[in-house]
């Protein structure tokens, strides 16, 4: 790894040396954490989200993750979703499916994705009671602070614009407290329809990972984690701030470039 260290309130930064260094270090993360929640709970509950995340975690479908993960236990959600049909280049459990879910043994049942054939307000609905049934049965832990589901880990890419899931800079949707799953049809990165986790379901989870690469992201990583720049309060990846859980930023060194501090050598 290049760098890693913590920086305040904004997590941890573990900056690597390049792509294929951050996908085994992000393998063992995601490994160290199913097995812990295994441990302590008997389930894994893990939110997931696209872009080039699911590229980024595909060491887990590689030997020894593939044999030593606990794949039976693991509880898999989306952080958001394009509504659009689940067969469609844009979803985003497409994406997870073609990457990862099928090529390890999860069990079909535990693969929580939303209803495709509804408008995205009802998928948004549906997806939150879904969501609520397995924290009454405690598949999914619940916060001790709100009433908020606690997942084991949410893991997040985020936007050259600083958006984080389908919550997207100077959106109402950043504001949107009372329910767990919302829904947007105005969003400025297309497919326009999606579903989201809001914030206070993003801030309960016991682990968030921010999974970010690329010179594109270079500014808005440095304006989440310095708390540089006017748009700052309002960028949705500085809202990120798990009220008990860990964050930890996975970054390379060109999304890296601008954070304060840290100087690289060629
Ligand atoms: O559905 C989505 O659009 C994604 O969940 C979105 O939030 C993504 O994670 C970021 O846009 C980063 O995407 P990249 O990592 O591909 O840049």
């Amino acid at each position: 790894m290049a760098l890693s260290g913590d920086n305040n309130d904004r997590g941890e930064l573990r900056i690597h040396e390049n792509l294929d260094e951050l996908r085994t270090d992000l393998a063992d993360y995601i490994a160290e954490l199913s097995e812990a929640a295994v441990k302590e709970r008997g389930v894994f509950a893990i939110a997931l989200s696209g872009g080039s995340l699911i590229g980024l975690m595909g060491k887990l479908c590689e030997a020894p993750y593939n044999k030593t993960v606990d794949w039976a236990k693991w509880y898999i959600f989306w952080a958001d979703e394009r509504v659009v049909a689940k067969n469609h280049s844009d979803s985003n459990y497409k994406l997870a499916k073609d990457g990862l879910l099928s090529k390890v043994p999860i069990v079909p049942s535990h693969v929580h994705s939303i209803n495709d054939s509804v408008s995205a307000e009802e998928a948004a609905d549906e997806y939150m009671f879904v969501i609520r049934q397995l924290v009454k049965t405690r598949m999914v832990g619940v916060s001790d602070i709100s009433d908020c589901p606690k997942f084991d880990l949410i893991l997040l890419g985020m936007g050259p614009d600083g958006h984080i899931a389908s919550l997207f800079p100077n959106h109402s949707v950043l504001d949107e407290t009372d329910e767990w799953v919302t829904f947007i049809t105005d969003s400025p990165k297309p497919p326009p329809e999606r579903i989201t986790f809001t914030l206070p379901v993003i801030n309960s989870a016991s682990n968030v990972a921010m999974v970010v690469t690329g010179e594109s992201k270079a500014e808005a990583v440095h304006s989440a984690i310095d708390n540089i720049g006017p748009d700052c309060p309002s960028l949705p990846a500085r809202l990120v701030q798990p009220s008990k859980g860990k964050l930890i930023w996975f970054l390379d060194k060109p999304a890296a470039s601008k954070l304060d501090g840290f100087q690289f050598s060629e």
